[in-house]
């Protein structure tokens, strides 16, 4: 799914209207249809509706959504807020047509606001400002949407909580910023949603399909996008009856290290369980063991080092390689790393202190193979990058670094994003904060090396690899619940999550 700017959605308005027959007035009826709907499913007429109306075709939905509720017999309150006499045509009519209904319980704000009290009881509709937003809120509206945050009603806005800008809100007043409880967004998600700093405003948000032009949105261009499971499952290559392991590859996977041989077991597991023919695992000499226990489908190769990974191997034999889950920095793997990545000519996944070994010595960052992966979390992409205020910055350096280094980067955290070298972003929406759990990335890397053996591209790899391991983070949250899964009930939910990707709905 595309995510377009707020200019682009106004586009896509306009598109709509004229191209599709459709009159703006009857596009806004159309999407307060649904948003009255979206209202009236959660909340019965017990509770009051106060709706808070802005000037433009914002304020023209919410004044639509208190008229249908209205006439559904609900209790509703409008405050329209006309402070420059400047109102949208659709807001005029919007105001006609209220009136008209018999609406009782309109006032007009042109300079003073008396606030009604509000009760916890109470649903505010949010109407102030949608896509339309060109500025902070500063002003009378600041102070309204201070109020209606301070007080205890359940918050519902239309299309965006008024103040927040739908991509970059580096300049923006946080305090002046609607903080819904519940957004009807329509159409189209924002960026801003998807960034972890907004979530106090956007927590829960829903799609409203209002049927903006389908031909506008596939000729708009974006570097956004959402993934979703039915590309995913396109892109899963199916098993030939004569497929024996030597199809499916080979994978070399460097990581452990004294007291952290649990990450190269959760990364050779979950490799073994995301379809790969053969596993070698290069570990130290005191991984021996636990690795031929924990996962005998593995073939492992001793590193000469009894404690750390010292001494580069040959890759020959392999297809793809991954690096990094619990390699430690000693400086001996240091180099033995920085040595082994810059000569390695198969696809590579680059993770955990794989990545810290390179933000050490940078000066070996443009001797990575072009197209490798990464996988940083925030901190390992900071450590890459530098210290970003936000998450809008942080996107911005971590597309320029991948195009600098033609590489994918796989920010991960809620909404993953796998930014490829060309600088499109696709967000994963599969996940959850149980799999904030210590062994998680190594499990992604794990899977991640799995694809790219088998012959799946980068970009291919990445997307269904974070897909499925989110899927899979989903299904252990099911079974274990948020507070007590773990890495490997990730893993062993790793089957299910394959099963229901592949299977026909
Ligand atoms: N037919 C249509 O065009 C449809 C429009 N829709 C709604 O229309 C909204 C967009 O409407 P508009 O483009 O009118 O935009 P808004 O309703 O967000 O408001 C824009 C107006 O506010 C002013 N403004 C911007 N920032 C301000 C600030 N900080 N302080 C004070 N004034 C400020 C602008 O100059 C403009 O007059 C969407 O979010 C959506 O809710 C939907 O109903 C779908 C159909
Ligand atoms: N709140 C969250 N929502 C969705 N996924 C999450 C969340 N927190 C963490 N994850 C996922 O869990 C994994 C954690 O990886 P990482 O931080 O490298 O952990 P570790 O180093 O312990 O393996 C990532 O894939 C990340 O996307
Ligand atoms: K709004």
């Amino acid at each position: 799914m595309k995510i377009l700017n707020c200019k682009q959605q106004k586009e896509a308005d306009a598109y709509t209207i004229e191209h599709e027959g459709i009159l703006s007035i009857n596009l806004m009826e159309k999407a307060a249809g649904m948003l009255t709907e979206a209202i009236t499913r959660r909340w019965d007429k017990s509770h009051r509706i106060v709706v808070f109306a802005g000037p433009g075709n914002n304020g023209g939905d919410a004044l639509a959504v208190a008229r249908m509720l209205f006439l559904k017999n609900y209790q509703v309150e409008v405050f329209l807020f006309n402070v420059t006499g400047q109102l949208s045509e659709e807001c005029l009519t919007n105001i006609r047509r209220l009136k008209e209904s018999g609406f009782p319980n309109y006032t007009e704000v042109s300079s003073q606001f008396q606030a009604p009290k509000l009760t916890e009881h109470d649903i505010v509709v949010d109407g102030l400002f949608g896509s339309g937003l060109n500025r902070p809120l500063n002003g009378g509206f600041a102070a309204v949407v201070k109020f209606i945050n301070a007080s205890p009603a359940t918050v519902v806005s239309i299309d965006v909580p008024s103040g927040l800008m739908g991509e970059d809100n580096s300049y923006n007043v946080r305090q002046n910023i609607i903080q819904a409880d519940l957004t009807l967004s329509i159409q189209m998600p924002k960026l801003s949603f998807l960034f972890p700093e907004n979530e106090e405003f956007t927590s829960h948000w829903e799609l409203l399909d209002i049927g903006i032009s389908r031909e506008y949105i596939a000729q708009a261009e974006t570097r956004y996008f959402i993934t979703e499971e039915q590309e995913m499952r396109q892109l899963i290559r199916p098993r030939r009856t004569f497929a024996h392991k030597g199809n499916f590859g080979h994978g070399l996977l460097i990581a452990g290290s004294y007291g952290m041989g649990g990450a190269a077991v959760l990364a050779a597991r979950a490799c073994m369980r995301s379809g790969i023919g053969l596993l070698t695992v290069h570990s130290p000499i005191c991984n021996h063991q636990l690795l031929q226990t924990i996962v005998p489908e593995a073939m492992v190769q001793d590193d000469v080092h009894e404690r750390f990974f010292a001494e580069p191997t040959d890759l020959d034999n392999y297809q793809a390689m991954a690096i990094g889950p619990g390699l430690s920095q000693e400086e001996i793997t240091a180099q033995a790393a920085l040595d082994q990545v810059s000569n390695c000519f198969i696809p590579l996944v680059l993770d955990a202190d794989a990545l810290n070994i390179f933000s050490a010595y940078r000066s070996y960052l443009n001797r990575l193979p072009k197209h490798s992966i990464l996988t940083p979390h925030v901190k390992e992409l900071e450590r890459l990058v530098g210290r970003c205020s936000n998450s809008f910055e942080r996107l911005s350096k971590a597309k320029e670094l991948a195009g600098e280094l033609q590489v994918y980067i796989i920010l991960k955290g809620a909404w993953t994003t796998v930014i490829t070298p060309e600088g499109n972003c696709y967000f994963n929406p599969t996940g959850n904060p149980g799999m904030a759990t210590g062994g998680s990335g190594d499990v992604l890397t794990g899977i991640l090396l799995s694809l790219l053996a088998q012959g799946y591209t980068q970009e291919e790899a990445c997307r269904l690899g974070v897909y499925i391991h989110g899927l899979a983070g989903d299904i252990a949250c099911m079974r274990m619940g948020e507070i007590s899964m773990t890495a490997g009930d990730i893993v062993n939910a790793l089957p299910e999550a394959w099963k229901k990707l592949t299977t026909s709905k």
